[in-house]
């Protein structure tokens, strides 16, 4: 099930970064094993009540002159008019109602996407809410205020905010092509990989029904099997801060993934691997999707025997969270191994939803226990009793234990490697939940 996008839009100071936080709280920081995109405060996964949604932050905007102000809001929205589900409207009634949120207003009211307007600040509901009213005047509907700062007023927005989430059996989880996103840094040669993917074989180029979105999905046919290649390429900005193009290339990558089974990360290999690349590789970690590392451009670096084991090392060392990751050396502009980007799609599908039985897994944990003594703290030995697979895409296993501070991460790993050594799960993470037991053993 693919979570829903909310998109907070807003001007310079009206208090989104400070929103932000307070709705994605310390769920900000949960993955310390991948870097920066989650702190960087461009993205957030947010939970309500029974609600899972991803926050964006489209802004990131240094306040300059009143022109430059509109323009780089006006940006935003379209961002957001383009990738999310709901978009949040934030204004700040200490400010009032300004020009440029009249402006905004418009464009967002002629996108016809669900628009929940925030009134920010109001930290003080019997003083401020005559002030709030003035804000019906941008005609996108009630005002919700809030103050992001005394978290007050949140339930009643988020409330609004779910409300406008697509229904939860849409077309797109019927149908059961796979989805494969293709993500990457600008210039790294994405919208040339999906060009040779589909080749003559592009069917059609089209919203697939069921999406609120505007991303275009190519759906192509290889060996008499079809696939949707979920685009991130297509979409052009004018961008010319550095930096704006980055938030922007890691949005169009969080959205795309969202929906993907299988992610193709694609790398410039004239350039090598990156931390920005690791950024982005990081979005679909999180995810639990099946990756795929095409190290594009192979045709023009100049190679000689050890050139695939070096980028190969390289790139283990900076992706060194997703060890599993599989890495095709690729050329899209002259088509060398596509059909293997295929075959490796189809296998690391198959391994992020498949599904281990109870028996064989506990066997190889006791045989991996018999192996290498589990740790112990204070002379306390950690014990194992039962491990199960309870869910698929990625593969989450259940392990019970004794006692769950014995578990450190360094036996997880272990425990997963033996895992790996007999069923490979290549391409895909595996998820592990730790459980106590406390009246066996
Ligand atoms: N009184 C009050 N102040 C707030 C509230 N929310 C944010 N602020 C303040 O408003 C200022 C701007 O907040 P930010 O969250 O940085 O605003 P922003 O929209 O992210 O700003 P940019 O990064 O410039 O786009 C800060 O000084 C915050 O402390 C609130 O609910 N009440
Ligand atoms: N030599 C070589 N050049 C390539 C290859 N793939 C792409 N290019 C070139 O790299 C440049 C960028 O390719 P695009 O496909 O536009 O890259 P993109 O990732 O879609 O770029 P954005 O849309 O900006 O994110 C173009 O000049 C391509 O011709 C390749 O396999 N080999």
């Amino acid at each position: 099930m693919s979570k829903p996008i909310v998109a907070v839009v807003g001007r310079p100071n009206v208090g989104k970064s400070t929103l932000f936080n307070t709705l994605a709280g310390e769920r900000i920081s949960i993955v310390q094993d991948t870097p920066g995109v989650t702190r960087d405060r461009i993205y957030a996964e947010v939970s309500w009540l029974n609600y899972n949604f991803t926050l964006i932050d489209t802004g990131g905007i240094e306040p300059d002159s009143k022109d430059v102000i509109l323009s780089q809001m006006r940006e935003q929205a379209q961002i957001a008019i383009d990738t999310a589900d709901v978009i949040m409207f934030l204004v700040d009634v200490r400010q009032g109602l300004q020009d440029a949120d009249g402006k905004v207003a418009d464009m967002l009211r002629r996108s016809n996407k669900p628009v929940v307007l925030v009134v920010n600040k109001v930290d003080d509901f019997d003083k401020y809410m005559p002030d709030v009213y003035e804000f019906y005047n941008l005609g996108i509907g009630e005002p919700f205020p809030v103050s992001a700062s005394s978290k007050l007023g949140l339930g009643d927005m988020l409330d609004e905010v779910v409300k406008h989430f697509p229904p939860e059996s849409n077309e797109e989880e019927e149908d059961d092509r796979p989805r494969v996103a293709i993500i990457g840094k600008p210039n790294v040669g994405k919208s040339s990989l999906v060009n040779k993917l589909a080749q003559k074989d592009r069917v059609i180029v089209s919203n697939i029904a069921g999406t609120t979105r505007d991303a275009i999905d190519t759906e192509i046919r290889y060996n008499g099997k079809d696939y949707i290649l979920i685009d991130t390429a297509g979409i052009r900005r004018k961008n010319k801060i550095k930096e704006e193009i980055e938030r922007f290339s890691i949005i169009r990558a969080v959205t795309a993934v969202e929906r993907a089974d299988v992610v193709l990360l694609v790398i410039d290999a004239t350039e090598g691997v990156t931390e920005q690349d690791a950024k982005i590789a990081g979005i679909a970690h999180e995810r639990g999707k099946g990756i795929i590392i095409c190290v594009n451009k192979w045709d023009a670096v100049e190679k000689n025997n050890d050139s695939v084991k070096e980028y190969t090392q390289k790139i283990r060392q900076i992706l060194s969270f997703m060890p599993y990751a599989e890495i095709l050396f690729i050329s899209a502009l002259t088509g060398q191994r596509l059909p293997k980007i295929f075959e490796t799609m189809d296998a690391v599908i198959e391994n992020n939803s498949m599904r281990v039985g109870t028996g064989v897994l506990n066997e190889i944990v006791a045989e991996a226990v018999a192996m290498q003594q589990p740790p112990t703290d204070k002379g306390k030995r950690l014990k194992i009793y039962y491990i199960t697979q309870v869910a698929v895409k990625p593969p989450t296993f259940v392990i019970f234990v004794n006692d769950k501070n014995l578990m450190h991460f360094s036996y997880t790993r272990y425990l997963e490697n033996r895992i790996r050594d007999t069923f490979g799960f290549a391409g895909t993470s595996l998820k592990f939940i730790v459980r106590e037991r406390k009246d066996e053993g």
